[in-house]
């Protein structure tokens, strides 16, 4: 585990992939600058198969941008980004698919009023006939659909109904059975629960831990400690850009991932900002020590 704010470091830490194999994707002290603007610095990350890295972070962390280098959308301006062991440097979100990278955005790129089926396939339509009698075989991508969605076990009334009236953590769920029927090897969430209930979040979770039992590299980019504990094998945490934290599951329990994301530090000054202010009973309000997790979290050290 490395712990960049005690800059403790523990031995044995360094990823090894299963078997010695390399990670699908890896990223060696790698970063981005637009301009003079330095979004991301000196990050490391492993993603393997059948395992989710959980990328956490505040706004402004940087995970948006860490994400963009590996879908493809910008280049890294520091360090290397490995794919299968190979030095790569992607010219577009297309050429990381082709790698088996595929993005599941949070605003998922659906087209409301049409069919889930549609939307399953969209820009990847099956067709049947030959060219120039060539026509979407509506019929195997209905089929084709429907299995799919109950292996990874979505159980949908009616494909027919437009995605949009389906629910955010459905529409996630759709999204995440699409990108493992296209061949994905890797995986990116981009905050799949963030604006979803407990509930709808618990689904979508499992829906990530389906994925990554196929074997896919899943990458989880999360505000939540605790959706990431559930599913997490990794867990890095950015702050301003730089990896704040990166350790395994055994190595951190859910208090030191929450007293992370909560930012002690942070806390206590927001705590006197607000004590100015008044109106506040600054009192109640927890100390750094004071943010626990839940009663049913994992004791440190413990998966
Ligand atoms: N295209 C850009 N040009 C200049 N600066 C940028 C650009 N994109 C991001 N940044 C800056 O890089 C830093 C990291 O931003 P990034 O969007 O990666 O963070 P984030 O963790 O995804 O935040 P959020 O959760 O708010 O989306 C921020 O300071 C941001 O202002």
């Amino acid at each position: 585990m490395t712990d960049k704010t005690t800059g403790s470091h523990v031995a044995g830490t360094k990823d090894t992939a299963p078997g010695g194999e390399h990670p699908l994707v890896e990223l060696r002290s790698a970063g981005k600058s637009y301009g003079n603007i330095r979004a991301l610095h000196g990050v490391d990350l492993t993603v393997h198969p059948g395992k989710v890295t959980c990328v956490l972070g505040d706004n402004g962390a940087g995970k948006s941008t860490l994400i963009k280098i590996i879908s493809g959308l910008h280049q890294h301006t520091e360090g290397e980004f490995l794919v299968d062991g190979a030095p790569v440097r992607f010219s577009s979100p297309r050429e990381a698919l082709d790698k088996g990278i595929a993005t599941v955005y949070q605003d998922l790129a659906v087209v409301p009023l049409m069919p889930v089926w549609r939307n399953f396939f969209l820009g990847s339509e099956m067709t049947k006939g030959p060219w120039p009698l060539r026509r979407l075989d509506i019929e195997r991508m209905k089929k084709t659909a429907d299995e799919e969605l109950r292996n990874m076990g979505i159980v949908l009334d009616d494909l027919e109904q437009p995605i949009g009236t389906l629910s955010g953590g459905q529409r996630q769920c759709v999204a995440i059975a699409r990108a493992v029927y296209f061949g994905a090897r890797v995986l990116i969430l981009d905050e799949p629960t963030a604006a979803l209930g407990v509930k709808q979040s618990g689904v979508v979770l499992k829906y990530i831990a389906m994925a990554r039992d196929r074997g896919l590299g899943v990458i989880f980019i999360t505000h939540n400690p605790h959706h990431a504990y559930m599913v997490g094998d990794h867990f890095s945490v950015l702050r301003l850009g730089t990896l704040e934290l990166s350790a395994a599951r055994s190595e951190v329990g859910l208090e030191t991932l929450t007293n992370h994301m909560a930012g002690g530090a942070e806390l206590a000054a927001l705590k006197h900002e607000l004590a100015q202010v008044g109106g506040v009973d600054t009192e109640e309000l927890p100390e750094e020590g004071d943010l626990r997790a839940p009663a049913a979290a994992t004791p440190e050290g413990q998966s």
